[in-house]
């Protein structure tokens, strides 16, 4: 396992120690890499395997689910599962340092992670994008935080009007819940990547970019939006602390973004 998986898998394994064990359940990951079955995206077979073990524990769930990750790429099922539930009226909020808009053709990496929020709209990567019946399209979503955009994502958000909200703005609140009622959603699902934090007040992660939200400034943000429209569901991704003792500095305030999704 590469050293950034292995850090993503004890930053989940951190989170899971401190949620109500009969309100958990564990989607195993495959240790080896996989392989890119001759496709441009890093991991396909790992990516396909993951899929089917999220996808039959999402089945048994008969409320809403908060998938903790992991890298954004569990959000893809995660939304799937949400989008079946919401048929047509789903809205995703993609709080995160990335748009995550890529293809498998435009992306600098091969990584999925970059490529997760264009497969959710059912665009991209060939058997991951989510069939039309779920998909949830682009006029359907709303960026917040969106700051190391690559030139491929920053012409898509152009030519399909993608809103992109800067969360340091005074009113990002109310910005966020009228750009969510614009699209016209009856309900709404949470895609919060960690690195959407400004660098101070989480050490854990992969990827820190200057100029994110505080704690305060998401928790509003959060109530705010569950004030006004239902929750679908909820991923938090992209926690990689260095060592256990980093993760357990941490843990308190990722323990306030879960209390406010789910108090
Ligand atoms: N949500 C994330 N951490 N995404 C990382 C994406 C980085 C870059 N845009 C790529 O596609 O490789």
């Amino acid at each position: 396992m590469s050293e950034r998986a292995m850090r993503l898998c004890d930053g989940a394994e951190a989170i899971r120690g401190d949620l109500p064990a009969s309100a958990t359940r564990t989607v195993d990951v495959p240790v080896e890499a996989g392989d890119s079955e001759n496709t441009s995206v890093n991991r396909f077979s790992s990516l396909l395997q993951v899929r089917e073990g999220h996808a039959a524990a999402l089945r048994a769930a008969d409320d809403w689910v908060l998938t903790i990750g992991g890298d954004c790429g569990v959000s893809l099922t995660a939304v799937e599962h949400a989008s079946k539930q919401h048929p047509g009226t789903l809205a995703v909020v993609w709080l995160d340092a990335h748009p995550d808009l890529h293809t498998p053709e435009s992306s600098p990496s091969g990584a999925f992670s970059g490529m997760v929020l264009r497969a959710i709209s059912g665009e991209g990567a060939e058997r991951l994008a989510l069939s039309p019946a779920v998909a949830v399209p682009l006029e359907r979503v709303v960026l917040a935080g969106a700051r190391d955009i690559d030139p491929a994502e920053d012409a898509l958000i152009r030519d399909r009007a993608i809103p992109v909200l800067d969360v340091e703005s005074a009113d990002f609140a109310v910005k966020l819940t009228d750009a969510v009622r614009h699209a016209g959603a009856s309900a709404v699902y949470l895609h919060i990547d960690l690195d959407v934090l400004d660098p101070s007040a989480l050490s854990g992660l992969a990827n820190p970019v200057p100029f994110g939200i505080t704690i305060e400034g998401l928790t509003a943000a959060i109530t705010a939006l569950r004030a006004q429209f239902p929750l679908a569901g909820a991923t938090i991704a992209g926690f990689a602390p260095v060592s256990p003792e980093a993760a357990s500095d941490d843990l308190s305030p990722i323990l306030r973004i879960i209390g406010a999704l789910t108090r």
